[in-house]
Order: structure tokens, then C-alpha cells, then sequence
């Protein structure tokens, strides 16, 4: 008996290797993303986010690699014949035209006729709440309004990919908040795959079901963000979620860290990753009695006010960031310069292979 295997569907989503060369930099990047998945782009600044998302939208030219979308090549059609749709940091509206012939234009450039055009305008103005505004102008809107026109627009083409260059970077903090779970709320409803390009974690973990960091033009991690934020591999990564990261090399229950030997309750062995919050590195005057693991000596770097605790920056075998009480910093005295203990539990610490 013969026996093939049934046909799998093609795959829907994007799917790219992307390679860009500039004077100075290069970027190289594979990129899945499944159709109604939102990844996240994130990365310090300068590390290729705006460069990757450019490529994808082909305003700029791969030097290399190709770009799949729903299993046929996107790389090989100009900009404007690719199917997807585009918000850019500052949105980029039309000035003169108002609210619904801002969302009319892309429905218009591929054919529809001026009826229809505003009828599906009018049906995304509604959807991102702004139907009584269809004949504002950019200007007499506010800047959550302008990036909700922006996503009407880059809905109305009917897109197959979504990009979103920053897109909620220019409002102020509680016009971010509100429209972060406004924009949230249309991604999930969105079939398509979404890039969403960031440096801000918060929007990353909010609107993105996977994150993909990218540093100096290449990926360095990837995952959901628990997965990220469990088991940071970059000190960028690691600043990011707010953990301490080091790498040692571990012998059973002990890390070796530069000078410093910490007790984990991992069980490993060779090169580690050991990471640990701020919160949880205690400080003293003296030495603290007690076993030597998992315990040094550094001096103040810095203090900063963060939250509602201080942040004491600490150099030494390690350099380490601790969080403490604005109590504490009273009590022990704390000051620039000073040489301190720190120490942190075991529990604390987390180990995993590098
Ligand atoms: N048109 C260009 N010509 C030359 N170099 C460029 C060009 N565009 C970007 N670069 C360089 O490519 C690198 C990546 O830039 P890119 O804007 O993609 O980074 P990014 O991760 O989006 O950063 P940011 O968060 O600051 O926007 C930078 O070193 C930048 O100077």
C-alpha cells in the first residue's frame, strides 16, 4: 500500500531573511511571523529595527536573502504592489486631506472607485472610534487620534502584513496608555501578520505575542516575553526585563562569576547564565556573617531615585545594580565612592546553560 503524505497547506505569513548593507552597517535577520501573529522588533537604537521594517516594506534594497508573504515573494514587487500596510512613527497623514480621505487614498490608488473607497474609509473610521471626525484635517486632531487615523489607513488596503514603525513613541504617557490597548484590541482582530518595530518593552509585551531583539543588525533573542524576560542573553536584554546578568561557568550547585562564587538551585555544568533582580541584592556596611557564596565587596558607582526605591550602581568583581529603600539608603549612609557588601539568596538567583 502506497502511503503519501497529505498535501500541507501552504503556510500563510510572512517569512524572510532579510540583508541590507549600508556604509557602515549591515543587517541580517530571519524573520517568521504566522498570519494573525504580532512580533515585536526591539532593540537599542541603531540596532536595525526602522532598517528591517524599511526592507519588508521595500523601501529599502536587500543586498541579500528574500521575502515570502503568505508563500509567494513579496521582495520582488516594487513598494507600492505589495500587500501591506504601513504606520510610521510621526504617521505621516496627508495635511490637506481630511480624517476619511487620508483612509480613502490606498482603497482609491488600487482601483476602487471614489464611492467605495469612502464607504470602506467610513466603515475603519467607525471601527477605530473616530466617525465624527472623518472631516477633520491632521491638524485639528489629537495625537491618538492622528495614530488611529494612521491605522485606519493602513487597514483600508486590505493589507496581508501590517508594519508599525513606533507606533505609539509620539503621544504622551496617558494618551499611550489608552491607545496601546485600543491598538492591541485591532491587531488581535487582525488576520495578517504584524511587525511592530519599538524600543519600549512595555509595548513589546503588550501588543506583541513574540518578541524578536535584535543588536547590532543581527538577532540575539527570541521568544515570548516570559521566555525573554526568564532567560535574558544580552546585558541589553537583561536591562531591559531589570535583571542582573552575568556569565560564569557552573560546577553542580556553584556559579563561578569573575571573583564571586554564587550558590544556585540550578544544578549545572560549563558556561551559565546567572541572573538575578536588583531587589534582591541586600547591602551592608560590614561583612555580613554567614558563608562566603553568593557575597562581595564593591564600591558605589552611582545612586539614582527609581520608583519609589533607589538604585545603587555598584562596581567590584561584578558590577551590579540593587534596589533598596530610600530607609535603607539613610541608614546605611550611602554615598558615591564607598566601598559596601552585597549580597544575594540563592533562591534568588536563577541559572541557565549559555
Ligand atoms: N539610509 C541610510 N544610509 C546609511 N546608513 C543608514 C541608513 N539608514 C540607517 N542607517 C544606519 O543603519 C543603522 C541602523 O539604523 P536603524 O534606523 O535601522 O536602527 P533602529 O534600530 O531603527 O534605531 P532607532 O531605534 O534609533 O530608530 C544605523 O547605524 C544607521 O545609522
Amino acid at each position: 500500500m502506497s502511503r503519501s503524505a497529505p498535501e500541507s497547506p501552504r503556510p500563510g505569513g510572512l517569512r524572510a531573511r532579510l540583508v541590507v548593507e549600508r556604509p557602515a552597517f549591515r543587517l541580517d535577520v530571519e524573520l517568521d511571523v504566522a498570519a494573525g501573529e504580532v512580533v515585536a522588533l526591539l532593540g537599542p537604537n541603531g540596532a536595525g529595527k526602522t532598517t528591517a521594517l524599511r526592507a519588508l516594506a521595500g523601501l529599502a534594497a536587500l543586498a541579500g536573502g528574500s521575502i515570502e508573504l503568505d508563500g509567494r515573494p513579496l521582495h520582488t514587487l516594487p513598494p507600492e504592489h505589495r500587500p501591506i500596510g504601513v504606520v510610521f512613527q510621526d504617521y505621516l497623514l496627508f495635511p490637506h486631506l481630511s480624517a476619511l480621505e487620508n483612509v480613502a487614498f490606498g482603497p482609491r490608488c488600487q482601483g476602487a472607485s471614489r464611492a467605495e473607497a469612502r464607504r470602506v474609509a467610513a466603515a475603519l473610521l467607525e471601527r477605530v472610534g473616530l466617525a465624527g471626525h472623518a472631516s477633520a484635517k491632521p491638524r485639528q486632531l489629537s495625537g491618538g487620534q492622528a495614530q488611529r487615523v494612521a491605522l485606519a489607513r493602513a487597514l483600508a488596503v486590505r493589507p496581508r502584513l501590517l508594519l508599525l514603525d513606533e507606533p505609539l513613541a509620539a503621544l504622551d504617557a496617558h494618551t499611550r496608555l489608552e491607545t496601546r490597548s485600543r491598538l492591541r484590541r485591532h491587531l488581535t482582530d487582525f488576520e495578517g501578520a504584524t511587525v511592530l518595530v519599538t524600543h519600549d518593552p512595555l509595548d513589546a509585551m503588550v501588543l506583541a505575542d513574540r518578541l524578536v531583539v535584535i543588536e547590532n543588525g543581527a538577532v540575539v533573542q527570541q521568544g515570548t516575553s516570559a521566555e525573554v524576560a526568564r532567560h535574558p542573553r544580552t546585558d541589553y536584554v537583561a536591562r531591559l526585563v531589570g535583571l542582573n546578568l552575568y556569565r560564569g561557568v557552573a560546577d553542580g550547585p556553584e556559579v563561578a562569576v569573575g571573583g564571586v562564587v554564587f550558590s544556585v538551585t540550578e544544578r549545572l555544568q560549563g558556561p551559565v547564565f546567572v541572573a538575578f533582580p536588583p531587589a534582591s541584592v541586600a547591602l551592608y556596611r560590614s561583612r555580613p556573617d554567614g558563608s562566603p557564596r553568593n557575597l562581595w565587596r564593591g564600591r558605589i558607582d552611582g545612586i539614582e531615585r527609581y520608583g519609589d526605591n533607589i538604585r545603587v550602581h555598584l562596581d567590584g568583581p561584578i558590577t551590579v545594580s540593587a534596589d533598596v529603600t530610600p530607609a535603607a539608603v539613610a541608614e546605611l549612609d550611602l554615598s558615591p565612592g564607598q566601598e559596601i557588601w552585597a549580597a544575594v539568596k540563592a533562591t534568588e538567583t536563577h541559572a541557565y546553560p549559555a
